[in-house]
């Protein structure tokens, strides 16, 4: 008798911190409740094993994805579990994203521990992020805001919330809302204001392309959530066209409308001076093409100077 795939345990990859763990189950239980059997393998990627360095001064691509993917070409786990938004905006060509989970809401939010905080356009307050979107954002709309580095896990950012190295904390909702900290949010900041980045609030799972095909479509089956695949399409395909990588402050938003897809995108500068933002719209069956023209466009209206004014400031560092 043939042996059949679907039999075979799916070992999930995921990274070891909470919220990786539950977005692996979250995997995980879709698909139990379809039929398959799932185990989880828990890998540990660069940028949880450096956590005195920001982002963008690891500086090199997939620092949350690349020992995820060297277990995918090993064959050791049948898929990997990644953010959305951690996933670099060019796969390698034997890998494949084959899923993105439904998406939660997008925005970014502030917690803090004392829930009389106001955030207010004029606001002194010292607010931890260390994404360089959040930070020029923060600059451009509230002025008076200062920034604090706060690089690590959700629990250990709440950590140095609890010891006051900042008055409140800027993440997004998703995590916050999955780790079960949503009492601590007493800010949500509008996405047209601080647009997320590509991919906030969703769950990609990225497997082998040489995976069997009849267990990869199973998989995608029970995981897959179409309007949050179309969205991320036309985002992801915004980002590869901008090529900045994960530490340049661009984003971008897509939500799928009665007649098609919308897509909201742009960049800032460092110092949040000069924002570039345009809303194009689209059929959903060109999702990844209305992305990569409105990063274009966005390029072309002076964002390619702000990348290279970026990227020389990074070389200076
Ligand atoms: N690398 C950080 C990261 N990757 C995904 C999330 C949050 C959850 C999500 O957007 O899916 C976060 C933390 C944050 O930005 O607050």
């Amino acid at each position: 008798m043939a042996e059949n795939s679907l039999d075979k345990t799916i070992r999930i990859g995921t990274r070891g911190s909470k919220l990786a763990l539950w977005q692996a189950e979250a995997a995980a239980e879709k698909l139990q409740a379809a039929g398959l059997k799932t185990e989880l393998v828990i890998i540990s990627t660069k940028g949880d094993q450096v956590l005195d360095k920001s982002l963008d001064k690891i500086g090199s691509k997939g620092v949350f994805t690349e020992e995820l993917e060297v277990s995918l070409r090993e064959g050791k786990v049948e898929i990997a579990v990644h953010s959305a938004k951690d996933v670099q905006s060019t796969i390698p060509a034997d890998l494949e994203l084959i899923a993105f989970m439904e998406r939660e809401q997008v925005n970014d939010v502030i917690l803090s521990f004392d829930p009389g905080f106001k955030l207010e356009r004029g606001s002194h307050a010292k607010i931890g992020t260390s994404s360089t979107r959040r930070r020029a954002l923060l600059k451009k709309y509230y002025p008076n805001v200062t920034t604090a580095e706060s690089r690590g896990n959700l629990q250990t950012r709440l950590r140095k919330l609890e010891e006051k190295q900042f008055d409140a904390l800027m993440l997004a909702y998703a995590g916050v809302v999955r780790m079960g900290y949503d009492n601590l949010i007493v800010h949500t900041f509008p996405e047209d204001e601080f647009v997320p980045a590509a991919g906030q609030g969703s769950v990609a799972i990225e497997c082998a392309r040489d995976l069997d095909p009849e267990l990869k479509q199973a998989i995608k089956e029970a995981l897959d959530h179409t309007d949050t695949h179309t969205s991320l399409l036309a985002e992801r395909g915004f980002l590869r066209t901008m090529e900045g990588g994960c530490s340049i402050p661009s984003f971008a938003l897509a939500t799928l409308t009665d007649e098609g897809i919308s897509i909201t995108g742009g960049l800032i500068s460092l110092d949040g001076q000069t924002l570039l933002q345009e809303t194009f719209t689209g059929s959903a069956e060109a999702a990844e093409a209305l992305g990569e023209n409105l990063a274009k466009t966005i390029l072309g209206q002076g964002g390619d100077a702000i990348l290279k004014s970026i990227k020389a400031q990074r070389s200076e560092a």
